[in-house]
């Protein structure tokens, strides 16, 4: 095994059928960080750590533009789901139809998805008190957060490809930053409800095992 260290690059070359073949095996952790034991000067061990998005930790932010995979984890995103026997294209369209006291135009938004029904729904403003089922309800209240919770969970629930995206990012930190933050579901209290919601989802898939 050739040996050599440049511009802090750590380069192995493999002689010996023997080392081929680990090369060969590691192909499989292309990418991944490994971390460098070097307490000797007789030789070193890498440890691997994972796959480098999840071995950096980074928080991920939900947002419409996140990459393809992570992205029916957006409310914008279309994920059919219902809700109290109620069909529904996409959270933003529930939660923006909540805006809308009149029964006919909340139906309406119900069927959108993605940035009209996030621009029909910012078209207006969302009211103090508002009737969802029979119940009123003040905006921006835990009450509030509540629908979003439930809406949430029934899309994670019924929609296999948002479910998986969810799962997907493993244990990391998600936030939701956009340019306004919502007066009445603040990023972090989204954030907040998507990362309960795979908590209890990975409980589940554990407990299914
Ligand atoms: N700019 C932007 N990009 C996204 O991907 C978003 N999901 C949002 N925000 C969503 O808008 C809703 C709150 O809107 P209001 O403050 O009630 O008008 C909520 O669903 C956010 O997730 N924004």
């Amino acid at each position: 095994m050739k040996l050599s260290f440049r511009n802090n690059v750590v380069s192995l070359a493999a002689e010996t059928p023997e080392e081929r073949a680990i090369c060969a095996l590691l192909r499989a952790a292309d990418c991944h960080i490994f971390q460098l034991h070097a307490a000797t000067d007789r030789g070193m061990a890498f440890s691997e750590i994972g796959p480098e998005e999840d071995a950096r930790r980074a928080p991920l932010n939900i947002v419409q533009s996140i990459a393809p995979s992570f992205a029916p984890i957006s409310n914008l995103a279309h994920t059919p789901f219902e809700l109290g026997g109620q069909h529904y294209a996409s959270i933003e369209g529930f939660w923006q139809g909540l805006k809308r006291l009149d029964p006919v135009e909340r139906r309406a938004m119900a069927k959108l998805w993605g940035g009209e029904a996030k621009g029909r729904g910012g078209s207006v403003d969302q009211p103090t008190e508002f009737v969802y089922e029979g119940v009123s309800i003040t905006a921006g209240s835990p009450e509030h957060w509540a629908l979003m919770r439930n809406a949430c969970e029934a899309k994670f629930t019924q929609n296999s490809e948002a479910r998986e995206a969810l799962l997907a990012t493993g244990e990391r930190w998600l936030t939701h930053k956009v340019r306004r933050d919502s007066r009445t579901i603040p990023g972090v209290i989204m954030a907040d409800i998507w990362m309960r919601i795979r908590s209890k989802i990975q409980e589940e898939v554990v407990t299914l095992r």
